[in-house]
């Protein structure tokens, strides 16, 4: 296993170093959002260090994120990264529900291969300017986010977006919200289980010797009524983000926050970052 690169805590000086993988389906819109956040933050990019990899300083953290392609055949090389990676992006096209099973089956090896499961993962619900895509709401069932998060310890937020839209840049880009998130969860989550001892496999019983898995999602997912039972932050509005045709709509499936119903983006789901080890 790929030694872990220690992040300095955000007390100390100089920028803490974190790699992020992006991953996901091929045509999710991996590489489009890296240059969605390239583009918002064109003045902090840094020189590239290998092809496939963004350099960027973001906030106090020197970031690089690492490109993995989504085809099948690619896939079985992102697990050679896993060990280096302090936290994921997933990126999702939620517009492609013929794909969506197979998406979750890919998040779900991906969050419980032991060298991811605890570390933050940040789910972007792309191509959400298209008529078709689900709602985050409807992407955590469809997903079976919860369980999967709660299975793994993973702290996880998602964030509606769309890469492919204008020039108009700016600091409240869903994207780079999420990153943000990222960052403050990445530093302070769990160094992945040493390889003579993974975890146990996930299940009721796993939780059982776990007293704080639940601890990990519930309640904070989605800030709808049906996945918390009080308000969460949520996205500042930003009505640039989305196309003109996703002005208000009716509410589906029992989730009352719809794309444009307040003029931006619904409620971004976060949970609390997970305690620094040993805690
Ligand atoms: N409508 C729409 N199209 C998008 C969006 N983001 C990306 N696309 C398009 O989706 C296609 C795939 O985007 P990529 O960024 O190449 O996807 P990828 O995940 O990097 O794919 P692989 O590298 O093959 O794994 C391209 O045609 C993009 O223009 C979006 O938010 N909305
Ligand atoms: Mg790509």
């Amino acid at each position: 296993m790929a030694a872990m690169r220690r992040v300095p805590c955000l007390g100390a000086p100089g920028p803490a170093v974190v790699t992020l993988l992006v991953v996901g389906l091929d045509n999710a819109g991996k590489t489009s959002v890296i240059l969605d956040i390239e583009r918002a933050l064109a003045s902090e990019v840094l020189p590239v260090a290998q092809p496939g990899q963004t350099r960027l300083r973001v906030d106090r953290f020197e970031v690089t994120l690492v490109d993995l392609p989504g085809g099948q055949r690619s896939r079985s090389a992102w697990r050679s990264h896993y060990g280096a990676a302090h936290g994921l992006l997933f990126v999702l096209d939620s517009s492609d529900l013929a794909r969506m099973e197979e998406a979750r089956k890919v998040l779900s090896r991906v969050l419980s291969h032991p060298d991811v499961s605890g570390k933050p993962i940040l789910l972007l619900a792309n191509k959400q300017d298209a008529p078709a895509a689900l709602l985050p709401c409807e992407l955590i069932e469809r997903l079976s986010l919860e369980r999967l998060v709660n299975e793994n310890r993973s702290p996880c937020r998602i964030e509606p977006c769309a890469a492919r839209r204008g020039p108009a840049a700016g600091p409240a880009r869903p994207a780079l919200q999420g990153l943000r998130w990222l960052l403050r969860a990445a530093p302070a989550a769990p160094a992945p289980p040493p390889a003579a001892a993974p975890p146990p496999a996930p299940g009721p019983r796993a939780a059982r010797g776990r007293p704080a898995a639940r601890r990990w999602v519930r309640g904070s997912l989605c800030a709808c009524p049906r996945h918390s039972a009080a308000p969460l932050r949520s996205s500042p509005p930003s009505p640039a983000a989305l196309s003109p045709r996703q002005g208000p709509a009716a509410p589906r499936r029992g989730c009352p926050r719809r794309r444009g119903e307040d003029g931006g983006v619904p409620a971004a789901a976060a949970h609390p970052p997970p305690p620094p080890p040993g805690e």
